[in-house]
């Protein structure tokens, strides 16, 4: 894959973030791609779509890797256990008003679930809470602050009960109004979902909280930054663009691997799935349908685009932006009234010695939820009404499935099949995947028991478990452990070979060591009588011990030959089995 020079931006008020590394600036490419697609747009199954783009676009009509594969092995699991980011708690912003003592963001070492060994331990869902700082209605009208910032990860709210007792809640990383966009970024734990997902793990990062919280501002940036024409390296940019960029360096980092990207993007609006790279699916709405190969839901007939460079996943992204519900209520001129899954597949295939080469299908998603408002706060009538209520309904399936899911001790039935929106996401939510929750609230009073609800759902996920897999094809991993037993035999037997020559070595070393010293036969009679005896008694032990340690390395020998003759009996039974599996999937022997 050709892989352009990319740019990390950085915000102009990165410094905010203390002990924040640098990061090389490098040259951006000009997004000739989005260019030519907003300029040449074309009607493609009723739909304006670019002409790039749709050549690259592929219905899907297999299914996905969306869930393990049967026969999918569990290998190299990454360590959970750096959610924080990569500067743990030493890691503090300054506000902007100058006062030192409030963060941008703190982080909560404390209630970290972790796991840093391989393949089998469990961790809890990664959840973040962004607050969004007031808005210009909300200073307009003199609204109070209701929240503060201790650090480690905690929140106040206070003025939430009669007797004004404060509340506290407690998470992995709490960003603050002042936190950047790149705060977002660097220490959300979304660098360690991208990288999971190249490894072949499924990723998910999602917004939740209510209209107006910033959960949009929080993925894609502040609003019609797209229609403007902002190319993928504008600083405006949210968490998913920044993260494309992220994606592309993993990758080019990674030359020993051949990658190949695939993107697709839909909303669940009012029940129906729409793609948005086709949308002209929303006269005829997607189906979700289960797959019993992959044990798991998928969109049947979604269009996915092959994505070589970044540009393309930009194009995508800016395409689907334009397509997506967006509608205007009392309280955000632009809601986002439908929830969004853009989901970006990664099937690396890396060569391992041989002529095999074994695949691992990752995913990351990332979910734009619409509003968790109560209806009657956005003073929604008629056909935003219907779409509230819609809404509501399938953030309700996702609060009954994530308080099932939470409940370690009594976990029953998970209503995933009654929503659309808990169908897509059950492979993230159930524990094969890795989940991020970016929880978005409001810092004000008018808002106060929408925050509440937020933080409660979030804390509620917080204490989901989940046991990620790693997501290769059955054929890969029964080849991949064939040669990996095969190995581990021939080594075995390599250090079998080397252990009994050494032995042997050790015996003839030693057995001259306990040789009397040389004396010529010819003088022995010269020796006194005393000696002579010590000298026969000498020759006496030592022939005892040579006795015995002989007896003991042709015990050690035959058992080391019987071993040998097992284990090359097995490596000929792998090597027939390796062939067979290789004649049967290649033709060839
Ligand atoms: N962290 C932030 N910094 C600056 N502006 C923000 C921030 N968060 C949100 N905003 C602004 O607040 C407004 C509402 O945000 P946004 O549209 O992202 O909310 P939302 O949660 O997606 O709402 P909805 O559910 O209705 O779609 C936007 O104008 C957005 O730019």
């Amino acid at each position: 894959m050709a892989l352009k020079n990319l740019q990390l931006l950085r915000p102009a008020n990165s410094s905010m973030v203390h002990h924040q590394r640098q990061t090389k600036p490098m040259r951006a490419t000009p997004s000739a791609l989005s260019k030519s697609i907003s300029k040449s747009a074309e009607a493609l199954a009723g739909a304006k779509i670019g002409k790039e783009l749709s050549s690259r676009k592929t219905r899907s009509t297999e299914q996905p890797n969306q869930g393990p594969v049967r026969g999918s092995s569990v290998v190299n699991l990454p360590s959970l256990g750096t959610w924080r980011g990569k500067d743990d708690d030493s890691y503090r912003s300054r506000s902007r008003n100058g006062s030192g003592s409030s963060r941008a963001a703190s982080l909560d070492r404390s209630t970290r679930g972790s796991s840093s060994t391989v393949n089998s331990d469990e961790d809890n869902i990664n959840v973040v809470v962004r607050v969004r700082p007031v808005n210009e209605a909300e200073r307009s009208r003199g609204e109070p602050v209701m929240l503060e910032f201790p650090g480690k990860g905690q929140i106040i709210c206070n003025g939430t009960t009669p007797n004004k007792q404060p509340k506290v809640f407690s998470y992995n990383v709490v960003f603050e109004p002042a936190a950047t966009q790149e705060d977002v970024l660097e220490y959300s734990g979304v660098k360690r979902l991208l990288e999971m997902a190249v490894e072949g793990f499924s990723c998910t990062a999602f917004c939740y909280g209510q209209t107006g919280s910033g959960k949009t501002h929080t993925l894609t940036g502040r609003p019609g930054l797209m229609e403007k024409g902002a190319g993928p390296y504008c600083e405006g940019h949210g968490l998913v663009v920044r993260s494309f960029v992220y994606l592309f360096r993993l990758l080019r980092n990674r030359p020993e691997c051949h990658f190949v990207l695939k993107a697709s993007f839909l909303e669940i609006y009012n029940e129906k799935v729409i793609d948005l790279l086709n949308p002209g699916t929303a006269r005829k709405p997607l189906q979700v349908r289960w797959s019993k190969e992959s044990r798991s839901f998928y969109v049947e007939n979604q269009f996915t685009v092959d994505c070589e460079e970044l540009d393309d996943l930009f194009a995508v992204l800016e395409e689907g932006m334009r397509n997506r519900a967006v509608g205007s209520h009392a309280m955000n001129a632009n809601s986002s009234r439908s929830h969004t899954l853009l989901c970006v597949r990664v099937r690396r295939d890396l060569r391992t010695d041989g002529d095999v080469t074994c695949s691992t299908h990752g995913k990351i998603n990332f979910v734009d939820l619409a509003g968790s408002e109560m209806t009657k706060r956005t003073h929604s009538t008629g056909k935003t009404l219907e779409e509230a209520n819609n809404i509501n309904r399938s953030l309700m399936v996702l609060g009954y499935c994530i308080a099932q899911l939470s409940d370690g001790k009594k976990r029953g039935h998970i209503p995933y099949r009654d929503s659309k929106l808990t169908k897509l996401l059950a492979d993230s939510l159930a524990g094969n995947g890795v989940t991020l929750m970016i929880a978005c609230i409001a810092p004000t009073r008018s808002n106060l028991n929408e925050t509440i609800n937020t933080l409660r759902y979030a804390a509620r996920a917080k204490k989901i478990k989940s046991k990620p897999i790693v997501k290769m094809d059955a054929r890969d991993a029964l080849i991949l452990s064939l040669k990996r037993e095969v190995e581990a035999l021939q080594a075995e037997n390599a250090h079998l070979k080397t252990a009994l020559h050494v032995q042997t070595d050790s015996y003839t070393y030693s057995h001259r060591n306990r040789t009397p010293s040389d004396i010529e036969p010819n003088k022995l009679y010269k020796l006194p009588q005393a000696e002579l005896v010590d000298l026969v008694q000498l020759h006496m032990e030592e022939n005892t011990a040579l006795r015995t340690e002989n007896s003991e390395l042709f015990g050690v020998r035959d058992q080391l030959l019987r071993d040998q003759e097992i284990l090359s009996r097995e490596n000929e039974r792998l090597l027939k089995k390796l062939e067979d599996v290789n004649t049967t999937i290649f033709g060839t022997s």
